[in-house]
């Protein structure tokens, strides 16, 4: 059984000026072990995918479609259902470790505290625990009695992936969660995250908007523009030699994957993103797409299968799948 499964994800926000489709239509699904990558610029719905994932949003936001969580359909179930899912089903680690944490209780005693909450043990037993995801991220055993004000912002960061992984969850969602944290720390927590989810059989889902760090770390990688995914697949092939030409410009922006000294030619993009309220017919891509065909103003775009394992939402994704097979025949890869 898939550890998550999303079907046709639909996230409109209510806003004061009116209603803001942040996620317009998205599936995939994971299955145990799985690690999914999910990148795109600001805006492009990223945040609110993890958010729904949860029912994290606000209460006024209106969600269709289908989230299924170790088989258990997140919208429909009740308050009650979803507490025990959060933490020991799935878990998040946001940016914003700051706000997360109480500021008035030691560390310790709150990475200790799902673990009180959710499996029979005792508060001793439960710090104990949390003294060693303490090590395993990294930070020191004595401050488990530190006050969040205490810790810098990346020892803060890595509390909340101790908490994340305190309750032994089938799914974790990473938001941005080492993107403050400084390189060596980071590439330690990345590790620490990628043997995981391969020993324990932990879904991974990785939002960030570093392609290298994703490349690195996940087998696959999903591009989002304009709140739906433009490509996914293998991700150091998609890296390598996206078929969208949203997601090759993405790429061409990173350094390569293995080697962060060296930057490959960017792309420059023009213009921005869209206003998800106002959208571009077509194609949301086409206005800066610079392969754009005529009939990519006015062409509704799915996902189309490149290879089983790979799709990408262009109309020219057989051209670029020619390409790509050329260049990887010239590179003796094919
Ligand atoms: N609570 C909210 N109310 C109204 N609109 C929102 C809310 N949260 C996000 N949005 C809008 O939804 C769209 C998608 O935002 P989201 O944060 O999911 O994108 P993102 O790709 O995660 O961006 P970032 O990398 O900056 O976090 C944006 O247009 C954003 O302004």
């Amino acid at each position: 059984m898939p550890a998550l499964e999303i079907d046709d994800l639909r996230v409109t926000y209510r806003g004061s000026r009116g209603d803001i489709p942040a996620v317009r239509g998205i599936s995939f699904s994971l299955e145990p072990g799985d690690t999914l990558g999910l990148a795109g610029e600001s805006g492009c719905g990223k945040s609110t995918v993890a958010a729904a994932v949860l029912r994290l949003l606000p209460a006024d936001t209106e969600v269709t479609g289908r989230i299924l969580v170790d088989g258990e359909d997140i919208l429909t179930m009740s308050f009650g259902k979803l507490r025990a899912v959060r933490w020991a089903g799935a878990s998040i680690v946001f940016q914003g470790a700051m706000h997360s944490l109480n500021p008035v209780h030691r560390i310790g005693r709150q990475i200790a505290e799902p673990i009180v909450l959710h499996e029979n043990v005792t508060a001793e037993a439960a710090e104990k625990r949390a003294v060693e995801l303490m090590s395993q991220v990294g930070l020191p055993a004595w401050r488990a009695r530190s006050y969040p004000h205490e810790l810098s912002g990346g020892q803060r960061q890595r509390v909340m992936i101790a908490m994340a992984l305190a309750c032994a969850p089938q799914l974790i969602i990473a938001d941005e969660a080492t993107t403050a944290l400084d390189v060596m720390i980071q590439a330690q927590v990345l590790k620490l995250l990628k043997g995981l989810v391969s020993e324990r059989g932990i879904a991974l889902v990785m939002i960030s908007h570093d392609l290298s760090v994703l490349a690195d770390t996940c087998e696959q990688l999903a591009v989002m523009y304009a709140g739906k995914l433009v490509e996914q697949g293998p991700s150091k092939e998609v890296f390598a030699a996206a078929k969208h030409p949203y997601a090759a410009a993405l790429s061409a922006a990173f350094p390569t994957v293995g080697d962060p000294a060296e930057r490959r030619n960017p792309h420059g993009l023009a213009g921005d993103p869209p206003d998800p309220s106002a959208l571009p017919t077509g194609c949301p891509f086409h206005p800066r797409c610079p392969v754009v065909m005529d009939e990519c103003s006015s062409a509704t775009v799915e996902l189309r299968h490149a290879r089983p394992d790979w799709r990408a939402a262009c109309l020219r994704v057989e051209d670029r799948a020619a390409t790509t097979t050329t260049t990887a025949m010239a590179l003796g890869e094919a």
